[in-house]
């Protein structure tokens, strides 16, 4: 019988879980020293204290779900990114961060296959990021 597993549902295990909590870690320190992003975590506390051990947990059950891992992660991730008054500047800006870390921490398959996962999921986040929060709509 053939294992019919799609190359996601490998990443998980050919990454390892604290590897990619490395990742996790290397490119948020990456992100909140950034001039343009770092001011947008700056609600999340002074990293790495604040909720930071906090958030990269929650971020590291996102990346286990869609890598294929055990997760417990139950989140929206779309809607996170309403209203934080953000667009394709600091999205262009992540994903550079993104391709930075990963090159640096991972060998080439496993870097280009979480690229290429963050690349997909880009243009649902923006779209949600340029969204008119719920709160700011006005009722009449
Ligand atoms: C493709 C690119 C991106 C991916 C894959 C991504 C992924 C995520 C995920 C999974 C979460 C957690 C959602 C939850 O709480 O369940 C999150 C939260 C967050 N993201 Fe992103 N993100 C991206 C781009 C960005 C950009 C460009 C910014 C701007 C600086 C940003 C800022 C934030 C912030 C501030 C939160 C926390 C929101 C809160 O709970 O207060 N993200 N992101």
């Amino acid at each position: 019988m053939t294992l019919s597993l799609t190359p996601e549902d490998r990443l998980f295990a050919r990454v390892g879980e604290e590897r990619l909590r490395r990742v996790l870690w290397a490119f948020y320190a990456r992100a909140t020293a950034d001039d343009l992003l770092g001011p947008v975590f700056a609600r999340i506390g002074p990293f790495p204290r604040g909720g930071w051990p906090l958030h990269i947990a929650r971020l590291e059950g996102f990346w286990r779900a869609v890598t294929g891992g055990p997760s417990a992660y139950r989140g929206h991730p779309g809607p996170a990114h309403t209203g934080l008054g953000i667009g394709p500047a600091h999205f262009g800006r992540w994903l550079a961060l993104w391709e930075q870390t990963l090159g640096e921490e991972l060998p080439a398959a496993e870097a280009a296959a979480l690229l290429g996962l963050a690349s997909r999921m880009h243009p649902n986040l923006e779209r949600h990021a340029l969204a008119t929060p719920p709160e700011a709509v006005r009722v009449h």
